[in-house]
């Protein structure tokens, strides 16, 4: 088992060496004419910071984003070294890939190519913020209490790399990281020892929020205050070595909380997990982080964000998106395929952000937030008691597993949203996409009926409803707009492939987003239409276009 990915794992592991992997589109915005021919994909710049300008006490450069367009990707790239990683922890942690070009992922060349492909030649990317973004890390805690390792795993192995300096962290966490080490060394705080089980502290969650509307937009981010999760090698606050996990939060909460000049810490929590135990898909890997016990401490205990134009909270053991900046900018462009009024089914929801900011701003008919992770409903709550919805409209969170009975979930809803994990959609998810063509073709003959069965009826009332009535089946609409949010490029491409050979939906619009600068990674949106309907309506002697 890859451990990386288990600490991290929406972050892929470095797989080979930065040289081998410069295959990307140059587009040097430093180099580019004023005026550029037509575009065949848009280039969003955001290289606002330079990495020593991403700690908490240096000036930080603002510029305004720059918008440009290049015709055709070159092969021969260029470093630019304005956005160069400058990390001293590159060669050794296993966590970014590459260290030039941060604002052009080596992956961006083929997914131009790829939607090209399909028909999308104005495929838009994001460079986003390239240093300091990532809010959301869990990191392994190991070594001596002396001199505890926080960081990574080296690839391939169990060795945890310290990355004090990290520099996708944002500053906040770095810091928030060093107040823990000099708190397990004066209290003697036993790393955790995974060959014989034993020591105190296994890993730590640290999860910054920019949300202060004390300070003003500008002063924000940079003063991001961090919520800090200890994962303890017991069972339960009953333990005997309570008192020294707690006596650790005080002393994290003493030197960095309000009453300091710089107020660090937004809170401490406990989850307790002392299973030894490995799975192999990326939910279960989580699992394995984190046992099923949490105790909130010190501090606030809910966690607020500022993303899509709403107020989120996220609790610590749900999911929660890493980097926070960019996934705002993909909500915002996200809003603008979904119609005012329409009925949304938010499939793989986690807290339901994604769905709940297009309740807000779209002013849905229907929102249905579909995750099968119970842990997220507290925070779907939350988020949701600070809307300001129609008494008309239906907002609901379900913990269901989308891959079981997926019809259900579709039928009913204008708009589908699928943001699944790495692994991208589950087979019977893909296969209920698929046929609602079909359905479409025939629903003058087929009337979809209300659902009756015991088991999807039983499985819905474990739901949340936060206002309105329950969505009617009577008479459902069928998905007219599937949008595919993905963080896996390789389950992305086969997932595409298969929704537009049965030519169930048409492509019509893909944006890249630079979720993870210095990784092999970008975050796409891509905007399904309802097709022709399955393959009867194929003309026999039309050549099937190659997909990339
Ligand atoms: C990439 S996250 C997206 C979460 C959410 N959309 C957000 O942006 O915060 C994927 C989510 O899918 C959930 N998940 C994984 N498999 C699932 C399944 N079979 N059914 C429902 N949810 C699932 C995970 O627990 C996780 O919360």
């Amino acid at each position: 088992m890859d451990i990386g990915k288990s600490i991290s794992p929406c972050f892929p592991p470095r797989a080979v060496q930065p040289q081998l992997k410069l295959m990307a589109a140059v587009v040097s915005f430093l180099s580019l004419p004023a005026r550029a021919p037509p575009p065949s994909f848009t280039f969003v710049t955001r290289c606002t910071a330079s990495p020593s300008a991403t700690t908490r006490f240096s000036q930080q450069t603002a510029s305004a984003p720059l918008l440009l367009t290049h015709e055709e990707p070159k092969t021969n790239p260029i470093k630019s070294s304005s956005c160069e990683l400058h990390c001293r922890h590159f060669e050794s942690c296993s966590g970014c890939t590459h260290e030039y070009n941060l604002h052009q992922p080596p992956i961006l060349d083929e997914a131009i190519r790829f939607f090209k492909s399909t028909g999308v030649s104005n495929f838009t990317f994001d460079t986003c913020r390239l240093w300091g973004w990532r809010c959301r890390a869990k990191l392994a805690v190991r070594g001596l209490s002396m001199k505890p390792l926080i960081g990574l795993y080296e690839e391939g192995t169990h060795n945890v790399v310290d990355i004090p300096e990290c520099k996708a962290h944002h500053p906040s966490m770095n810091a928030a990281v060093d107040l823990l080490k000099q708190g397990m060394a004066e209290l003697n705080i036993e790393p955790y020892d995974e060959d014989g089980g034993t020591g105190e502290l296994r890993y730590v969650q640290m999860a910054v929020t920019t949300y202060s509307t004390s300070l003003p937009a500008s002063e924000r981010y940079k003063n991001g205050k961090v919520q800090v999760t200890l994962v303890w090698n017991d069972r339960s606050e009953n333990s005997t070595s309570f008192a020294k996990l707690n006596a650790l939060a005080n002393y994290m909460w003493r030197k960095g909380g309000p009453r300091r000049e710089l107020h660090l810490i937004h809170s401490v929590w406990a989850n307790f997990q002392t299973s030894t135990s490995n799975y192999p898909n990326s939910l279960a890997l989580v699992q394995v982080i984190f046992g099923n016990r949490w105790r909130h401490l010190l501090g606030e205990s809910d966690f607020w964000e500022h993303v899509g134009g709403i107020d989120v909270s996220i609790a610590p053991s749900s999911f929660g998106q890493a980097n926070t900046r960019a996934f705002d900018s993909l909500l915002r462009k996200l809003q603008k395929y979904v119609p005012y009024g329409a009925s949304v089914v938010d499939l793989y929801a986690g807290a339901g952000v994604i769905g709940l900011s297009l309740a807000a701003t779209r002013k849905c008919r229907s929102v249905k937030c579909v995750e099968v992770n119970k842990e997220a409903k507290h925070s779907f709550e939350k988020t949701a008691s600070r809307l300001q919805i129609d008494e008309e409209s239906s907002i609901s969170w379900h913990q269901a597993d989308t891959s079981k009975e997926p019809h259900t979930w579709l039928l009913g809803s204008d708009v589908v949203v699928v943001d699944p994990p790495r692994k991208g959609l589950d087979p019977s998810l893909l296969g209920a996409l698929q046929s609602v063509a079909f359905m479409r073709r025939n629903s003058s003959e087929k009337k979809v009926k209300m659902e009756k069965r015991p088991w999807v009826l039983r499985e819905r009332e474990t739901s949340v409803q936060s206002n309105g009535q329950m969505a009617q089946d009577e008479a459902p609409s069928l998905p007219q707009t599937l949008i595919y949010i993905s963080c896996g490029w390789d389950s992305f491409k086969k997932d595409c492939k298969s929704l537009l050979s049965s030519r169930a939906w048409e492509l019509t619009k893909a944006h890249g987003f630079n979720f993870f600068p210095g990784t092999q990674s970008i975050e796409v949106l891509a905007v399904f239409k309802r097709g022709s309907g399955g393959k009867l309506k194929r003309k026999k002697s039309g050549k099937k276009k190659r997909l990339a």
